[in-house]
């Protein structure tokens, strides 16, 4: 069983200004009505106390746990008795700046750091060129944390679900959700977006819930929203638009292991045949 019971969860569409303040307040309010409404696990979208702006986040960086974000979140798991899945921060350690999740449970205790793996460096002509690398260094590892009573999730950062991978890593290791907190913008989120999500949760047959900021069209990024839930059968079940909202769902066991029972891909893999791929990264000479 990979999900132990039914579980409703929430993820916060909200935008982050320059004043962060004002940004955590308002991840206060919003996660506050989200347990009211019974939500027990709530999602963050990436760089959810900071604009989403490779100059912003050497101003931004904290470290983790001493920071001030780390500190907030804690307490804030804990003030409303919620699994906090806390979106991104710029992280400062070892004289780098990082694109971090970090997560909570109920208690307040850190159950889980993700470092952005795979660097947004995209340049569209004449739509959009964003080059993480500039400032941020990669993280070095997939993450999976427990989420104590249920079963575990997969975390990944926005550009990761682009590649495969660390869905599969975790869909292996039993997780019943694989989560991104994003940032996809106006040109590449109407492309695809919708579309990862969906193929990743089909991959995996797992739940995919990702969560973006809301857009403003007075800051320098104009991110797509949208914030979703996929099913494991590949469905979305729930997507915002582009405004401020909080989007919420019930996961439920049942649908993961009739999916995993009735189109076993789960059990059909021939580990064999990917071995060569795995291990090298290229594929055997035709
Ligand atoms: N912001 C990101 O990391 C990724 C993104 O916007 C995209 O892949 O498109």
């Amino acid at each position: 069983m990979s999900l132990a019971q039914k579980l409703k969860i929430a993820l916060l569409q909200v935008g982050a200004t320059a004043d962060k303040a004002a940004n955590l307040a308002l991840v206060k309010a919003k996660v506050t009505e989200a347990a009211a409404n019974g939500a027990k696990l709530v999602v963050l979208p990436e760089c959810f106390n900071s604009p989403y702006a490779v100059t912003a986040f050497p101003k931004y960086a904290e470290s983790i746990p001493e920071g001030e974000t780390t500190q907030f979140l804690s307490q804030l798991a804990q003030d409303t008795k919620t699994f906090i899945i806390g979106g991104s921060i710029p992280e400062n350690a070892d004289g780098k700046i990082y694109n971090t999740n970090i997560s909570f449970n109920p208690r307040g205790e850190l159950i889980g750091k993700h470092r952005k793996v795979h660097l947004f460096d995209i340049n569209v002509p004449g739509k959009i060129r964003f080059i993480e690398s500039e400032v941020l260094s990669p993280g070095n590892k997939a993450t999976v944390i427990d989420i104590e009573g249920y079963g575990k999730v997969g975390v990944g950062i926005c550009y990761d679900i682009r590649f495969p991978e660390l869905a599969s890593i975790a869909g292996r290791k039993g997780a019943f959700a694989m989560i991104y907190p994003g940032a996809f913008n106006l040109t590449t989120g109407p492309l695809h977006w919708s579309l990862l999500g969906r193929a990743r949760s089909n991959d995996n047959q797992l739940y995919v819930l990702m969560c973006g900021p809301a857009r403003d069209m007075t800051s320098g990024y104009h991110a797509w929203g949208h914030s979703l839930v996929a099913d494991p059968l590949g469905q979305i079940i729930t997507e915002a638009d582009e405004k401020e909202t909080i989007v919420y769902a019930e996961l439920d066991p049942e649908l993961i292991e009739n999916t995993r029972a009735t189109i076993p891909i789960t059990t059909q893999r021939m580990f064999g045949v990917y071995d060569d791929v795995a291990a090298t990264g290229k594929c055997s000479a035709l």
